[in-house]
């Protein structure tokens, strides 16, 4: 094994071409590394940690008279950070990564699968669901930093126009819907989960008996929503939600009598100072 003077004499000996000049004059916006995986620990609302696997990607703007970034130091930086994933540590890495990279702006992205342990609504029964979760870290030049919390919360909707013209039964479907928020103070994960699936026409277990089965089938059809109506619900919600600065609220409902999708979304920029 060598060791970590051996390595810097080995590299000095080596030709540096990413470090060289270029003559081009083109910044260029974003260069690093993508789609590295990497096992992570995610703070939870309990207080809890979340040990899973995450997906990165790591980018600095780099200077128009420099010919390449340091690509190594990405995967370095990462093998360092071992803190508990928030948006604290997030900024945290963001910082060590810019500096590190001797850059003026980075651009991070976390995507990882996040397990929440529900109850089924009758029997109690305990299961776990999973939520695709994206952290996205943005610094400028400038100094400032936002930071931005996606996640992906699969639910039932139920079509009211099938409710309302048929004489028994409506279509209903697995939808998608996608809420990214930037926030001052902590909005957990949790928190965006319970608001979406509250004014869904129905949430999803990872496991129900019949007496559940029952209640969410019946559930779907008290609460009938197009896909206007979901994102419209949602953004209410965030709307009134002091802590979110914007947010974009996408729905996508996986027709159960078409081949596609219907789809909505709403972005807003709140008219709110950001304290970042
Ligand atoms: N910049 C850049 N480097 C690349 C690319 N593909 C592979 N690499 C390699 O990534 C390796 C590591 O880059 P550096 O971080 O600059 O490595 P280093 O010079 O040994 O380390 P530092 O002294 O910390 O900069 C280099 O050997 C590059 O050739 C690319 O598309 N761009």
């Amino acid at each position: 094994m060598k060791v970590p003077g051996q390595v810097a004499s080995i590299i000095t000996d080596i030709a540096d071409v990413q470090g060289s000049a270029d003559h081009r004059r083109i910044a260029i916006d974003r260069v690093g590394i993508r789609s590295i995986r990497h096992p992570l620990r995610v703070a939870d609302r309990s207080g809890g940690v979340q040990h899973t696997v995450a997906r990165l990607n790591m980018y600095v703007s780099l200077p128009h008279h420099q010919k390449g970034t340091h690509m190594s130091r990405f995967v370095a930086i990462l093998g360092e950070h071992d803190d508990v994933l928030t948006v604290h540590s997030l900024n945290m890495l963001m910082q060590r990564m810019t500096s590190r990279l001797e850059a003026d702006s980075g651009h991070l992205e976390i995507a990882f699968p996040y397990f929440v342990d529900k109850s089924a609504p009758v029997s109690g029964v305990r299961s776990l669901m999973d939520y695709e979760v994206t952290l996205t870290g943005v610094s400028t030049p400038a100094g400032g930093a936002q930071t931005l919390v996606r996640v992906v919360v699969p639910v039932t909707s139920l079509c009211p126009c099938s409710k309302e013209i048929s004489d028994y039964g409506a279509h209903n479907q697995r939808s998608h819907v996608t809420v990214e928020v930037r926030c001052q103070g902590d909005v957990w994960i949790e928190d965006l989960v319970d608001l979406v699936e509250t004014e869904a026409s129905a949430q999803l277990y990872g496991l129900l008996k019949r007496p559940d089965e029952k209640f969410v089938t019946e559930r779907a059809y008290d609460n009938p929503k197009f896909v206007e109506d979901m994102v419209r619900d949602v953004a209410v919600r965030l709307d009134a939600d002091e802590r979110v600065l914007a947010y974009t609220v996408e729905s996508e409902n996986f027709e159960s009598i078409h081949n596609h999708s219907a789809y909505a979304v709403v972005e807003r920029v709140k008219d709110i100072q950001d304290p970042a």
